[in-house]
């Protein structure tokens, strides 16, 4: 079965977020896609792969993952988080990030972790950049 991977990226990781996107672009389409309204739309905008789409994050966006993580429908995440700016929404942020530790569901907060993530997701997958 596919694995269905969420994707999100606070404002100054974003383009981290894109650039990782379309390096592992072959591999995350072989996965269903979730990310936050903003991350969501720049993936499907610059890298050309379909995502479903949640409200934003200070919208609720994280929660929304939350819920859908709790329920058993999330096999991992890619967090790209900020840690140098203060968010409104860091309540949910950190919800979230509890959440995959409470069902013990991978958690990649950096390019370097989400890599070695990505890497595992998909089977005898060869990663060509
Ligand atoms: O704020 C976010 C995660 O906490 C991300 O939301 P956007 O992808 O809508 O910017």
């Amino acid at each position: 079965m596919k694995k269905r991977i969420a994707l999100i990226a606070h404002d100054q990781k974003k383009d981290d977020m894109v650039e990782l996107a379309s390096e592992y672009a072959d591999l995350l389409r072989q996965c269903l896609l979730v990310a936050t309204g903003t991350t969501g739309k720049r993936l499907a905008d610059e890298v050309g792969l379909t995502v479903e789409r949640k409200l934003s994050g200070p919208y609720g966006g994280d929660l929304q993952i939350g819920a859908e993580l709790v329920d058993g429908k999330i096999d991992c995440v890619i967090f790209l988080r900020d840690p140098m700016t203060a968010h409104p929404h860091e309540p949910d942020v950190n919800a979230l990030v509890r959440a995959c530790d409470v069902h013990n569901v991978p958690c990649a907060t950096n390019v370097v972790s989400a890599k070695l993530l990505l890497a595992q997701m998909v089977p005898h997958h060869h990663h060509h950049s």
